[in-house]
């Protein structure tokens, strides 16, 4: 029997990627809404009942609405936004963030998918913390670069419309209170809050996440090859998350934005200067792959007990 699927707002930028990767897959099933009753709240509750497993492709106060129409006690949830990533009974939906967490999403009824960011900032944070050659109350900087479909459909018309786009890469963020600045906190292990700088780049999709480390400021000083190593053995036999080597990234000049190009693939760098002891820790995705869809069918997977890349661009 197939599992029925349905995206609620799945004529969104995020819900026509998902749906595009569970095309052609006959143990999968898709309930759909015709767009122009993507808005009926009553076509959405009866396919958020009939459905096995929903993903919400929606803004948050519609993805918190979503879940209040479901009055069963089986349907299970994907959420994309950011309403629920921490929120008690929801589990964060990044199956890599430690030893054991893909068990517990995989038994999880309401799994949030993390942001974007917060997927390149933990990939290459929380292994360090965990293995504790990141201390937890260390001044933790982020920075990095997305591609403008990171905002959705309102910032791709902004983007892509007649006045053309607003810069060629636009910080942004500067109150200091971006709304993934919580779940980096939470997941990484950290005591206080990252410092995240992010920017939009012009350019439809990719993102670069970066961690800059003084590491001789740090107690017990690690190695570059130190903070390679706790993430290659993190990732290790991963089919979506690489670790470069040490070797492969110190003979590069540059990573770019489209590193992955328009896959699922989380590629990690761990840049340094033992001389210095300073090292630039980075991450390449796209916040369509990993940072959004990818990862959404990825958690799919897991819950329905299917092969976990199953659909995914690696
Ligand atoms: N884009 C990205 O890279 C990422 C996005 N996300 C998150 O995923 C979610 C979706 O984002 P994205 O696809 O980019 O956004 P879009 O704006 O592209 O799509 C959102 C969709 O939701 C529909 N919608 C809006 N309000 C309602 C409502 N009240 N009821 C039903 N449908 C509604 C919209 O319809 P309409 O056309 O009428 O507006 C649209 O089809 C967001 O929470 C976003 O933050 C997460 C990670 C990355
Ligand atoms: C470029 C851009 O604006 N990106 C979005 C993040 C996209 C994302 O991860 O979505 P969520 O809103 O679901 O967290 C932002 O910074 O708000």
């Amino acid at each position: 029997m197939s599992t029925k699927i349905f995206i609620d707002g799945g004529h969104g930028t995020t819900g026509i990627e998902i749906a595009d990767r569970l095309a052609d897959r006959p143990e999968l099933s898709l309930i759909t809404v015709p767009e122009e009753k993507r808005r009926d709240a009553d076509a959405r509750r009866d396919a958020l009942n009939a459905a096995d497993i929903v993903i919400l492709c929606l803004p948050d106060d519609a993805a918190r609405e979503a879940v209040s129409l479901i009055d069963n006690d089986h349907t299970r949830v994907i959420d994309a936004s950011t309403a629920h990533r921490v929120a008690d009974g929801w589990t964060y939906g990044f199956p890599e963030l430690e030893p054991g967490h893909r068990d517990v999403l995989a038994n999880s009824r309401f799994v949030a998918n993390p942001g974007c960011w917060p997927t390149g900032f933990l990939a290459l944070v929380r292994p360090l913390v965990l293995t504790g050659l990141l201390p937890a109350d260390w001044p933790v900087t982020v920075s990095g670069a997305s591609g403008y479909s990171g905002g959705g459909k309102a910032m791709i018309a902004d983007y892509e419309g007649a006045a053309g786009a607003p810069s060629a890469f636009l910080p942004y963020g500067l109150t200091l209170a971006h709304k993934h600045v919580p779940e980096m906190t939470r997941y990484s292990g950290l005591a206080h809050p990252p410092l995240f700088a992010p920017a939009v780049a012009n350019a439809y999709r990719g993102m670069i996440v970066e961690v800059p480390l003084q590491l001789r400021a740090m107690p017990g000083t690690p190695s570059v090859a130190d903070l390679h190593a706790a993430l290659a053995a993190a990732y290790a036999g991963s089919p979506i998350v690489s670790v470069a080597a040490l070797e492969d990234s110190a003979a590069m000049g540059n990573v770019s934005l489209e590193h992955v190009g328009a896959t699922d693939r989380l590629a990690l760098f761990v840049f340094g200067n033992e001389d210095r002891g300073q090292a630039r820790l980075v991450a390449a995705l796209d916040n369509l792959g990993k940072g959004a869809a990818g990862a959404a069918v990825q958690n799919l997977n897991i819950l329905a007990g299917l092969p976990e890349t199953a659909g995914l661009r690696l």
